[in-house]
Formats: structure tokens, sequence, C-alpha cells
């Protein structure tokens, strides 16, 4: 009895320092709440889709995930996919909520789905890259004939490119794709074990079709890697179709474990002519080669699904610092003042600094994600007229944005995790599980050191088209070389200036780069090997141009939002902290290329801590207005009532050990090693 009452009091501590923190808040919080949803209409449909699919008990767990086996956890989250798109498909409101076609996707990687689906979905590779590598690669012919029975889940798909020897190489790729035109059909071949397609995700058990990455030869030429619809299982039994493919799932993983990532084999496989994806380049029956009017095209689903990191990512760090937040306002450790009871660990500055940093964060990625996406929009639409021109631009923005989003929310989430001390290593905090799903991210989709690279060839080509005299993309229109009298330090930091200094940062670190590149080439490299001598700087010179378009898509949002002072106000400190965050991690960056000076450097180092400050009682408030259900966080830590250390204890006494005072083991291992000298 002693005990439950003294459990209780810890409790009611616990809530009124959650409440406390409540009442600090110094704006209206469904404003940011809206800002983060897209408008306060967004944010009730959001809601509404969250009710009808959390009420529904089909969605409970028996028991937790980690306690199941391999198997068991797979069906487990099968069931909740399958019952997710079943009740998407039957229920005529959710549909209307969530929106047509689009919002099945968009429902299955949001906040909603990810919670739904606890360890990865095992549909969710069908949904972000089957269905739109039809869409993007397909003809209309094409899109009529899969593209229906796709979205019913009649056939299930994923998107076979990585192989064991070669994932960030496309060219590398060793699946051939062979025409023969006296059948009309493709021959689909895996000349050698690093042929092996390795790492698709449904591809181990529950894909029956996939849209294979393969070399397409015809009349004896090599083309390049194409697009080809596979099917790999039998339409009524699910069997692997026998002899001429082979698949199977590639084994246990850091995270994700149920997204059941697999392997395939061909063995002179047959499909037909028409299963290549001909929206860009065309086989004829003859075996003649249409080629595409860009041959990166064929790449296309990549540049989509790089844009829809972006917002995993945020949806990802959002969930871990709410968290850590949220519990660090009611953990309570240590002595600030000897003798005065513990603080919050909220109240140590260093505290702030690793949680507040990562608040602004996920408004950073917000509204660059948010931009990146308009663009991949104005382009894509326009490329349906035949214009590529911006292209190359889109290309260097999603890449830059997915490598700077998923190593910010990973190192996030990572930062979130340790700011919990040894709790958050439990996995009834989810930090374990947010982290391992966020940090694949860094390598899917292309890995994100090879994704700067590509940023940085982009950065090279348009600042030597800058030097002729050539006028460039808004994006990089800022590395034109600069009159020497533009280059003075600031008058003052606003935050504006703080842009501008970003943006000689950057010019600086680029032009430094291409000037060592060619000092390369000058002395007899041939151009590669002097890239590859300069590529710790050109990468780099990629993650600074990055930040600096985050910096510049955080302020101009901020900026635009309609919102009342009071969000404003929060919002711009943010933005703020964001920019000083950033600026006194990278002082080398500034100082070198005159961009700030000495004094500069320590005027923003003594605000740094009065934003730090400044932000402290609007943090609880802040993770809030995020507006993530308790379901959807899934964390002992940082539910919405403050309630910890119940939940802790709750969630422990669940784990099959304590199931039975003395487990089964000790009778088997222990007991005989304890007796063995009696
Ligand atoms: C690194 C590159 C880009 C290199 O390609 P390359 O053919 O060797 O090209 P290069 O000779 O270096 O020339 C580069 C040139 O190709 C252009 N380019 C490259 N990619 C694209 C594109 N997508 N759109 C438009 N243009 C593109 C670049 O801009 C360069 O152009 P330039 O020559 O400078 O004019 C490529 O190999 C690549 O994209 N690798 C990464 C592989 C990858 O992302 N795999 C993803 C597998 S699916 C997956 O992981 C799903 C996970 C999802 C989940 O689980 O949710
Ligand atoms: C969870 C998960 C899910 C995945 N899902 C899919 C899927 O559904 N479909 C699919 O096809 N694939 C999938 N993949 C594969 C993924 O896309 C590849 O793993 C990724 O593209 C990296 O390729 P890689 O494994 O060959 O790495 P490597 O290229 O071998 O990278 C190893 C190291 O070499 C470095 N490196 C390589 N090339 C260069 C270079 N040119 N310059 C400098 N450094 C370089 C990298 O930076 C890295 O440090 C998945 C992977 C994971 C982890």
């Amino acid at each position: 009895m002693a005990r439950v009452v003294e459990a209780s009091a810890v409790a009611r501590r616990c809530v009124a320092d959650i409440t406390a923190e409540r009442a600090k808040c110094s704006f209206p919080q469904h404003e940011v709440t809206a800002v983060l949803d897209g408008g306060e209409d967004k944010t009730q449909q959001r809601r509404k889709i969250e009710e009808l699919f959390l009420s529904d008990p089909e969605f409970l767990d028996a028991v937790r995930p980690e306690y199941l086996s391999h198997e068991d956890r797979y069906a487990n989250e099968l069931r909740k996919a399958c019952h997710m798109i079943g009740k998407f498909n039957n229920d005529e409101e959710i549909q209307q909520l969530v929106g047509q076609m689009e919002g099945i996707r968009t429902l299955m990687g949001s906040g909603l789905g990810v919670a739904l689906t606890k360890d990865g979905n095992p549909l969710a590779l069908h949904f972000v890259m089957f269905l739109p590598a039809i869409m993007g690669q397909g003809t209309v012919e094409q899109q009529g004939e899969w593209m229906g029975r796709a979205w019913t889940g009649e056939i299930i798909g994923t998107y076979a490119q990585t192989e064991l020897g070669h994932g960030t190489f496309l060219r590398g790729l060793e699946t051939t794709a062979t025409y023969d035109p006296a059948s009309q059909e493709f021959v689909l071949h895996s000349p050698t074990i690093t042929a092996t397609k390795w790492w698709p995700g449904g591809l181990g058990k529950t894909a029956s079709h996939a849209v294979v990455m393969a070399q397409l030869y015809t009349q004896g030429q090599c083309h390049g890697p194409h697009p080809f619809i596979v099917q790999l299982r039998h339409q009524d039994t699910h069997c692997s179709l026998p002899g001429e493919s082979h698949a199977g799932e590639i084994g246990p993983r850091l995270g994700m474990n149920t997204n059941d990532n697999g392997f395939l084999r061909f063995t002179h496989h047959r499909i037909p002519r028409t299963h290549l994806l001909m929206k860009h380049s065309q086989v004829l029956e003859d075996g003649t080669y249409i080629k595409p009017h860009n041959n990166k095209l064929a790449y296309g689903t990549m540049v989509f699904v790089r844009v829809a990191i972006c917002f995993d990512a945020y949806r990802q760090l959002q969930r871990a610092v709410t968290i850590a937040t949220r519990y660090s306002a009611v953990r309570r450790q240590s002595e600030l003042v000897p003798g005065q009871p513990e603080p919050q660990i909220l109240e140590y500055q260093t505290q702030q600094y690793k949680l507040l940093p990562l608040i602004a964060t996920v408004f950073g990625i917000h509204f660059s994600a948010r931009s990146v996406w308009d663009t991949y929009n104005e382009v894509t639409g326009s490329m349906q007229e035949g214009n590529l021109d911006r292209l190359p631009e889109l290309h260097a923005l999603s890449c830059g944005l997915k490598a700077l989003s998923s190593s910010d929310a990973a190192g996030g989430v990572e930062t979130c995790r340790l700011a919990c001390g040894g709790h958050g290593y439990l996995a009834s905090s989810n930090l374990p599980r947010i982290y391992t799903t966020t940090t694949a991210a860094i390598t899917y989709e292309g890995e994100n050191t090879v994704l700067w690279l590509q940023v940085a060839r982009y950065l090279i080509k348009s600042y030597r088209e800058a030097c002729k005299g050539h006028t460039l993309r808004q994006s990089v229109s800022y590395l034109t070389p600069q009159p020497a009298s533009s280059s003075a330090s600031p008058s003052n930091l606003s935050n504006h200036a703080l842009v501008k200094a970003f943006r000689r940062a950057v010019s600086h670190l680029v032009a430094e780069a291409a000037a060592r590149l060619q000092k390369g080439c000058d002395a007899g490299m041939i151009f590669e090997h002097a890239w590859n001598s300069c590529s710790v700087q050109l990468a780099r010179c990629a993650q600074v141009h990055t930040r600096y378009f985050t910096c510049e898509k955080f302020l101009s949002g901020v900026e635009r939002a309609e919102v009342s002072e009071a969000t404003r106000g929060v919002l711009t400190r943010l933005c703020r902290l964001y920019l000083v965050f950033h600026i006194t991690n990278n002082q080398g960056d500034f100082l070198r290329s005159g961009a700030l000076s000495p004094q500069d450097m320590s005027a923003l180092e003594g605000e740094l801590a009065a934003l730090l400050a400044a932000l402290r009682p609007d943090a609880v408030p802040l993770v809030d207005a995020f507006d993530i259900h308790d379901r959807i966080l899934d964390s002992t830590l940082g539910c919405w009532d403050g309630n910890v250390y119940h939940r802790m204890v709750e969630e422990a006494e669940k784990s099959p050990l304590n199931q039975k005072d003395v487990p089964d083991a000790y009778h088997k291992y222990l007991r005989p090693l304890m007796k063995a000298n009696l």
C-alpha cells in the first residue's frame, strides 16, 4: 500500500511539472500546428483520419513486436498493412479524407502510417516506389495495364535495383535484359553471384511483381540500366515461378525488420517486350532502340523518393524531439545549486543546447522540403511538355536535401536518445526504433556521401559557367563572382545578413575547391583523379550549400507565414537559433571567407546563450504544437501526461521473462552451474 501511495505522489509530481510547462506558452499553438500541416483545415483532416485508424482495434498489438519471433513480427505487420489498405479501399469517408490515389501513399508514409506498422511496412515499397515507377516510367497504355491492379492490391510490387555487388554505381549493375526479336521477349539473367538483386523492401516474401533495373541489350549493344516489370510469384498460389527466378529474404537487419528486404536471381527468365517501361525509351518489335531525351530519365523514380524522404526525416525527428523534450521537463536530476531541490534536466543549458536546435531543425526541414516539393512539381510539370532544362537543378536539390535531412534527423534522434540518459536506451522509449528507421535513410536511395558529391558536381559546373559569364539557375545564382566592393563584413547581424554571410562562405568554399581542382588538372592529373583528391572539400561545399538553402527557406517561410505576431515571434527566435547554431559550429567557413569577423562570432556566441534561455519556456509548448498523438509517439518517456515512471514499470512487467518467477532456463543452465560443487 505504501508503495502505491508513493508511486501516485511521483505521478502527481511528474504531471504537475509538465502542466507547469504548458502554462508558460507564449504563442497560440494551433497556429504553429497549422503552419506545419499546411492549414487549419488540414490539421482537422489529419486528426479525423488519425481518429478513424487509431480507434480501430485491428491496429493494436497484443504484445510488443520485440517479443515476437522474426516470422511472427512480419506476419503481424503484414496483417496491419493489409488491413490499412483494405480499410482505405472499402471506406468512402476515409477515401475522401485521405484524398484519392495520391492519399494512400501519403498515409502510409505519414506519422500515423509509421506508427501503425511499427517496425517497417512490408507494403511500403509497393506504394513508395513500385507505383511511382510505373507512373513515371510507363506509357499511358502500361499505366492502364498495371496501375488499377496495383492500387487495389491485386498485385504487390517492389523496386529491385540494388545488387549484391552494386548499389551506388548504377552503370555497374550486372543483371542483363537481352532482347530476343524472334519471340519478342526480353531474357533476364543474373550472370554472377554479385548480380543477385539484394535489399529491395518487400521482395523477400510479399511482392508478386517488381520493377527490375537491368542493363538493356538489343541488336548486340548495351544501352544501360532500364526498368522492366517482372512477375515473380504465381498469381493464385504466390509460389515463386519455378527455375527461372529465385527470391527470398536477406535476414535480420539493424531495424525495419518487417520490410522483408529480399534477394532475387534470374536464370534466363523471359518476359514480354511490352514489360520494358517505355515512357522515355523504347525497343521496337525488330529490336530497334529509341533513345530517351535524356539518358538519366530512367533514374526518375529515385528523384521522387529522395524528395519524399525529406518529409520522413522531418516526421521522425519531430517524434524523437517530442519524446526527449517532454521527458526533460519531467526528469529531475542532480543539483544546480547545492542543497536546492533537483531541477528539471531541461534547466541545464547543455540540455537546452541538445534539444532546442533540434526543434528548430524540424522547422528548417519543413520549410525547405516544402520548397523542394514545389520545385519537383514545377519541373516534372514542364518535363511533361518536353522541357528538361531544370532537371539537373532538381536532381541537385533533391540529392542535397535528402542527404541533409536524413543526416540531421538521424544525428538528432541519437542526440535525443542520449538526452534521455539510460532510459532512452529502452525499447519502450521508442527512441531505438526511431533511430534505426531514420539512420537507414542515410544509406538508401543514394548513400549520402555519394549524393553530396552529385551536388558538388552541380556546384562546380555552375561555378565554371558563371566564370564564363553564363547566367545561373536561381538556387545557385549566388555563385556568380561578385565585385570586390560587395565583400565587406556585414554592418549588422540581422537574419538576412547572416543568410548573406552563408552565401559568401559557400561561394568562397566553392571557389577554393574549384581552384584546387584546376590546380590538380594543371599539374597533369586526369580530371577524375583531381576530383577524387579534392572530394572531402567538395562534399563540404555541398553540405554548406544545402545548409544555406535550408536557412534561406526557413527565414522566408517564417516571414511569409500568415500567423499572429506571437507565433511569428517564436518562429523567428527558432530561425535565429538555427542560423546562429550552424554558424557558431562552423566558424572556420565564415572566418576564412571574411563573411564574418571574430568579433561577430563572439557576439553570436553570446546571443546563442540568450536564445536558449528565451526559447526554454516554449520548449514543451512547441513540441506539443507538433500535435503528435500518444499512440503515434508510442513512448513511455514522451507521453502527453508526463506520467513517465508508471508507464516504464508497467511496460517492464509485461516482459515474457517476468511471467514466471523462475525461468525454465534457470533449471536447464544456471542451476547445474550453481549446484556443481555441492
Ligand atoms: C550516383 C549516381 C547519380 C551516378 O550515376 P551515373 O550514371 O554514374 O552518373 P554520372 O556519370 O556520375 O553522371 C552524373 C550525371 O547524371 C546526372 N544525374 C544523375 N542522376 C540523375 C537523376 N536522378 N536525375 C537527373 N540527372 C541525374 C547528373 O546531374 C550528372 O549530370 P552531368 O553529367 O553533370 O550533366 C547514380 O549511380 C545513383 O543515383 N546512385 C544511387 C543509387 C540509389 O539511389 N539507389 C536507390 C535504390 S532504391 C532504394 O534504396 C529504396 C529505399 C526506399 C525505402 O526503403 O523507403
Ligand atoms: C534499409 C534499406 C532499404 C533498402 N531498400 C532498397 C530497395 O527497396 N530497393 C533497392 O534497389 N535498394 C534498396 N536498398 C539499397 C540501397 O539503395 C543501397 O544500399 C545504397 O544505394 C548504397 O549502395 P551500396 O550499398 O552499394 O553502398 P556502397 O556504394 O558500396 O557504399 C559503401 C561506401 O562507399 C562509398 N562510396 C561508394 N561510391 C562512392 C563514390 N562514387 N564516391 C565516394 N564514395 C563512394 C560510400 O560513401 C560508402 O561509404 C536499401 C538499403 C537499405 C539499407
